[in-house]
């Protein structure tokens, strides 16, 4: 059976919908949803596996999503780098940078270099706000993504994906495949196109919200943050 999905446009009033009426701070939002990027990481990639991760991050909330997960990891004994080209001015990823950067947290410039010391790959780069052709500097970081034959974590949507129809027919993003996605409160159209391991995220929604934005609360086991629900936009 097909997952009910959120549109980015619902997505998007959904998050304003928390942080109003909802009572909960963008901060709170970001940090469930970078905690819930970790556990899927442990569970798809344990440390003992390899424990360097690179975490590459975009502007926006999907990037701060990305930083937080990389605090969480490096305290479950990973070792992350990095990439976060174009930060943030915003007091908030100011903080989440300097909380990174007082752990020994590396920031590298180099995305398709660091690639090749990796062990890991969490993509923050696009969330449910990409929209367009990828600007600068992001297609090398695509492209590394789409060549790599390294595990990719993707965190609310693979990048460069459209949030309502997927995969660019051509070009670049064509042939990125992430192995692992994890979609943050709910699932977005995209995901009738991913084929890899698909958990959700969002262990603080109220039945309330739920109900009014039309998506179905997974079954949530002892502390996890975290479900996996199946892949391709079926569930398990
Ligand atoms: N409900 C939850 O659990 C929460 C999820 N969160 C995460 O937030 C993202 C959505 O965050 P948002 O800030 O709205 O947007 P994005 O991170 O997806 O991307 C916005 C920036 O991306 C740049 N952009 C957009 N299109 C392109 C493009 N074609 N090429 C290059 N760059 C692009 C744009 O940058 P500018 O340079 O144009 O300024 C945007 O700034 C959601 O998916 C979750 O991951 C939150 O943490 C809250 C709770
Ligand atoms: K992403």
């Amino acid at each position: 059976m097909a997952f009910k999905t959120l549109s980015a446009k619902a997505a998007a009033a959904l998050d304003k919908e928390l942080m109003s009426t909802g009572a909960f701070s963008i901060d709170q939002l970001m940090e469930l949803a970078g905690l819930s990027v970790s556990q899927v990481v442990y569970r798809v990639h344990p440390p003992n596996k390899g424990n360097r991760v690179l975490v590459a991050c975009g502007p926006g909330n999907n990037g701060g999503d990305g930083l937080v997960a990389a605090r969480h990891l490096r305290h479950y004994g990973y070792m992350p780098t990095i990439y976060y080209p174009k930060r943030s001015k915003n007091e908030l990823y100011q903080r989440l940078a300097k909380q990174l950067e007082d752990l020994d947290v590396p920031f590298v410039d180099d995305f398709p270099t660091a690639i090749n010391s990796t062990d890991h790959i969490v993509d923050a780069v696009f969330g449910f706000s990409f929209s367009g052709e990828v600007r600068e500097p992001f297609p090398a970081v695509i492209r590394a993504m789409e060549e790599t034959k390294l595990p990719v974590t993707s965190v609310d949507a693979p990048s460069s994906w459209n949030i309502e129809t997927g995969p660019p027919e051509s070009g670049l993003g064509s042939k990125f495949h992430p192995g692992f996605l994890i979609s943050l409160t709910a699932p977005k159209p995209l995901v009738k196109h991913f084929k890899g391991r698909h958990f959700v995220g969002g262990r603080f929604v109220s039945s309330a919200i739920a109900k009014k934005y039309d998506f179905e609360i997974p079954e949530y086991k002892g502390i996890d943050q975290i479900v996996e629900v199946g892949s391709g936009g079926e569930r398990l």
